[in-house]
């Protein structure tokens, strides 16, 4: 007899689902209406399931979605923690600024980790960040310092990582989770991580409760034009600039070169990272780029 679930899609794989429910994990497929509405459940989607005894189901329903990333497909995270290396490969600020400003739009945390501490200090790193209003770690995985503090932020949450390919995330996760190394060892083997194998995300589920996405393939997330952060949102999406602006001279004030710019002379004061203020000026300026581009 059939019976209506509630439950967390762990992953989807050419049109199946595992959806965990209170007592199982049932293999679905998707109703057809979903691929009407050009709608795709992803890992992450609360889902209500018709369930069979035998185990298996179909999607019925997806509830509404906090939010989502399209690349790597995953709905509903708590946070992302971003891993930034003190060097091998050197931090790329822009990069880091692009991913938190990203976050913030969608309503995820952000989290800042600084790894290979071992190799060189981080302090200026956690300085902009943590003075930036981000909760910040540093962690070597070489020594192990700092690597509980991370563990401690996951339970109760669902959480991804990004970050440049080499600063270390999996040998993070690996030195956090001993049963994750089985688990994302079974699936580079059966998938790989290069360019041409299936791309697919799985939760995974954390002994003291939460989720861990494990993203193969995906170093860093990559923003579809249908969720590129708007001109108006940006100034929100740097949340250190708050206090600054609604007191520019102007209404319309870009925060990029105009005269009585509060959130210029914020910079000039020190109350506000150069460097974040940079990345600031050079998206809004790439975002002038993609509307001409749009354009022709
Ligand atoms: N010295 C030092 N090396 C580290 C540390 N963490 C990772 N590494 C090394 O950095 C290299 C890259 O680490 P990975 O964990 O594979 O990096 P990743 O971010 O998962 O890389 P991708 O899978 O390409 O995205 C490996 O050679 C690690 O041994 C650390 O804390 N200190
Ligand atoms: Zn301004």
């Amino acid at each position: 007899m059939k019976m209506m679930v509630q439950g967390l899609i762990l992953q989807g794989i050419g049109g199946f689902y595992s959806v965990e429910t209170a007592d199982r994990i049932y293999e679905c497929r998707a109703r057809g209406i979903f691929r009407k509405n050009g709608i795709t459940p992803l890992a992450g989607d609360y889902v209500t399931i018709s369930a069979e005894p035998d185990g298996t189901g179909a999607v019925e329903e997806i509830q509404p979605r906090r939010n989502f990333l399209l690349r790597p497909p995953v709905a509903n995270l708590d946070q992302l923690v971003i891993v930034v290396s003190a060097c091998d490969p050197s931090p790329n600020l822009l990069n880091t600024d692009r991913e938190i400003a990203a976050a913030v739009d969608k309503g995820i945390e952000p989290v800042l980790v600084f790894s290979k501490t071992d190799l060189m200090p981080v302090e200026p790193l956690e300085k902009i960040y943590s003075a930036a209003g981000f909760r910040s770690f540093s962690v070597s995985c070489e020594t192990g310092e700092g690597v509980e503090r991370v563990e401690r932020i996951l339970p109760g949450k669902t959480t991804a990582f990004t970050g440049n390919s080499g600063v270390g995330k999996s040998t993070l996760l690996n030195s956090m989770f001993h049963d994750l190394n089985l688990q994302t060892g079974e699936i580079s083997r059966k998938l790989g991580r290069g360019r041409h194998t299936t791309r697919k995300v799985q939760l995974l589920k954390l002994e003291d409760g939460g989720y861990v996405a494990d993203t193969p393939g995906f170093s860093s997330i990559t923003l579809e034009k249908s969720d590129r952060i708007s001109k108006e949102n940006l100034p929100f999406c740097f949340p250190e600039f708050a206090p600054y602006l609604n007191q520019c001279r102007f209404s319309s004030c870009s925060h990029t070169c105009e005269k009585g710019c509060a959130v210029l002379q914020a910079t000039r004061d020190g109350k506000i990272s150069k460097t974040r203020h940079e990345s600031y000026v050079a998206m809004y300026q790439e975002m002038d780029g993609i509307r001409e581009w749009d354009k022709k």
